[in-house]
């Protein structure tokens, strides 16, 4: 197959930004979607401008050493984004071992907002953006808010939750994981929902009882514990950045992931915040929600996911109108 048959086999994303690119999700994300060939063209920004021409650099040789043609990466200040595709966010303050996602928000949300009119520039009227920096629904929601954005154009990354608790249940079925299609609703951190409700195995519903599923709860409760007690100072930089490419793929081609959107009129949670659900992808964005019947269980744990993130945004955005 020539370069040039290769390229055409990809004619979306045309174009990619990434902000905060020079740290491990956002130069993960560099190198999985340029060496995967999914997006040649990729702008990438970050204070640490050094560390980030160092990852483009790196980047350009792994793709030629992969047998592509040379990709285009533009390094340029957040304020220089030019618009894309899709613009991938994983600016952040440091994580701290132990920490709530949490207790990100504020800090976080200091500096996202000062990023608001270089993410509004970059997505434009018809790109997307791909929020990563933590605590992703939170943060989707505040930006929602205070950005010009449509809220089908704000995605936030919850991939990672489905695939702890998926591993979760294949453990306890003593199957193996790939037979195993299981979701992680509502929030991304402490306000997860396990959709116990949908699991399936090689597509035949699955139903736990209730031992086998305190057990499965209180291993994907735990991840958080367990991978800050090992103080690596990192985060999920391989499974994140892969989570992301799947997005894309997802978005091109027309896919059902568990994303954070916007929850209004989806029927699983009454007002208006963000959550993970299952959302129909494509190229513009969300495009709908896959409706599910859950148990009165999830529905009110959804709720109440839903409720943390709203009463959240609504003190760092200041939104007096929305408290109760
Ligand atoms: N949603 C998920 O599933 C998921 C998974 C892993 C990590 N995360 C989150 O992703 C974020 C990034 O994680 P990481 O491990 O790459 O952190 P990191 O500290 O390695 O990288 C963060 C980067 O943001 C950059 N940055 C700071 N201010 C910026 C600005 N104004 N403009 C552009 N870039 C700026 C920093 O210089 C740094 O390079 C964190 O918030 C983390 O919690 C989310």
């Amino acid at each position: 197959m020539s370069e040039q048959t290769r390229d055409s086999d990809t004619p979306w994303p045309a174009s990619v930004a990434i902000l905060g690119a020079g740290g491990l999700i956002g130069s993960g994300v560099l190198y999985e979607i340029v060496t995967s060939g999914l997006c040649r063209h990729v702008t990438v920004s970050d204070p640490r401008e050094g560390l980030v021409r160092a990852h483009a650099w790196d980047v350009t040789e792994a793709a030629v050493t992969a047998g592509l043609s040379a990709p285009r990466i533009d390094v340029v200040p957040a304020e220089e984004l030019p618009p894309a595709d899709v613009t991938v966010v994983a600016a952040s303050r440091p994580e701290e071992p132990g920490r709530s996602r949490l207790t990100f928000a504020t800090v976080n949300w200091e500096l996202l907002r000062t990023l608001v009119p270089a993410v509004e520039h970059s997505v434009g009227d018809d790109g997307t953006l791909l929020l990563l920096s933590n605590p992703i629904d939170i943060l989707a929601e505040c930006l929602r808010r205070t950005s010009s954005l449509a809220a089908h154009q704000v995605l936030g990354y919850s991939l990672n939750d489905s695939t702890r608790f998926r591993s979760a249940v294949a453990r306890e079925l003593g199957v193996g994981v790939e037979r195993v299609e299981a979701w992680v609703l509502g929030q991304h951190g402490d306000a997860q929902v396990p959709i116990f409700s949908q699991i399936r195995v090689d597509g035949a519903h699955v139903a736990l009882d209730e031992a086998a599923r305190r057990r499965v709860v209180e291993d994907i409760e735990g991840f958080f514990a367990r991978w800050s007690a090992l103080q690596s100072g990192r985060t999920s930089g391989w499974s994140s950045p892969k989570g992301v490419a799947r997005m894309l793929h997802g978005m091109r081609d027309g896919g059902v992931l568990p994303t954070s959107i916007a929850t209004d009129g989806t029927g699983y949670a009454p007002g208006s915040s963000f959550l993970g659900l299952p959302a129909r992808l494509g190229r513009s964005g969300v495009v709908g929600v896959e409706e599910w019947s859950l148990s009165g269980h999830e529905y009110g744990a959804l709720e109440r996911a839903a409720e943390l993130v709203t009463g959240v945004a609504d003190e760092l955005t200041g939104d007096v109108a929305n408290l109760p």
